[in-house]
């Protein structure tokens, strides 16, 4: 085997010290679906179950360097962005994306961390719906982020179709747009692919509030995927079964809104529905 078949597949986002979000819960579903994980830390925050006590922007030049160590080493096959912190760090990641062949991007466009700390100045959102988004082969937005990106209320399921539509105009190639933040008993995110196919994977909610990470973990597990060569589609659906495992076989860690499983087994209890 030569060193290029191995599948490798970087984050760039922000770190969580409380391991259960961002680059390291990134990195920890890289390993469990054996793809080889990278990091390229956009800023740093001080967070735990309970909540972000702090964050602090890494200088551009710095994510510079460590675009250029990997694009100078690796031979990368997919990319996702999570926390990118402000228009400063959006356009500098662009730029970056546009000199190196990282593979397929799937873009987290992280906005409010649960606890309700932001992790992205409004100033950055135009810049990521021109720039980044352009760039992007999926965008997985939970519903208030589908909101301000399309700029109107993303609350049902019609409004979940109409925002897919509009965001694949923005120049994406497909959308999924969660339902975690839904107040269904199912757990339900509808995806529209490049194709026009669309259809909705639905799994039994589980009630817990062991939930922090969970839109993470789902966006990095598909990038994981896209790096082994496996297709969006199946890319997608193993997703959804491995953030439904992680959330079921949960965590006792932390005194607040606990991280999921990253070892978990993937789930059986996915279901697509076509309407
Ligand atoms: N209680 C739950 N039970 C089952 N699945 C869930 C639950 N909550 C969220 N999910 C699923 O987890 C995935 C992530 O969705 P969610 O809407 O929570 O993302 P998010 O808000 O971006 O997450 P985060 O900001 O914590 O990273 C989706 O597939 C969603 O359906
Ligand atoms: C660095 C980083 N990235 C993403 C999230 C979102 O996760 P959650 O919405 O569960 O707080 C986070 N809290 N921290």
């Amino acid at each position: 085997m030569t060193i290029n078949q191995t599948p490798q597949v970087v984050t760039i986002a922000g770190t969580d010290s409380g391991g259960g979000a961002g680059v390291q819960a990134d990195l920890k579903t890289f390993q469990a679906r054996k793809a080889f994980g990278m990091s390229i830390v956009v800023a740093l925050t001080a967070q735990n179950t309970l909540g972000v006590q702090n964050s602090f922007p890494v200088p551009c030049d710095f994510i510079n360097d460590q675009f250029n160590s990997l694009a100078e080493d690796f031979k990368i096959k997919a990319a996702k962005t999570g926390m990118l912190a402000d228009r400063e760090h959006v356009e500098c990641v662009v730029e970056n994306l546009k000199k190196v062949d990282f593979g397929p991007l799937v873009v987290d466009p992280v906005m409010i961390a649960k606890g309700g700390h932001a992790l992205l100045k409004e100033d950055a959102i135009e810049t990521i719906k021109t720039k980044l988004l352009p760039f992007a082969f999926l965008v997985t937005p939970n519903l208030p982020e589908a909101e301000v990106l399309v700029g109107y209320p993303v609350t049902t399921e019609e409004e979940m179709k109409q925002a897919a539509v509009d965001l694949q105009k923005l120049g994406v190639n497909h959308v999924i747009i969660k339902g975690g933040h839904l107040e269904t008993k199912e757990a339900k995110d509808y995806v529209l692919l490049e194709t026009g196919e669309d259809y909705w994977l639905k799994t039994k909610r589980i009630k817990t509030i062991k939930t922090h990470g969970t839109g993470d973990t789902f966006s990095s597990c598909i990038a994981a995927e896209l790096a082994k060569g496996t297709s969006i589609k199946e890319a997608i659906y193993i997703g959804k079964q491995f953030i439904q495992g992680a959330i079921e076989e949960g965590l006792f860690v932390g005194h607040g809104h606990g991280p999921t499983n990253h070892w978990a087994e993937l789930s059986e209890s996915v279901e697509e529905i076509i309407e």
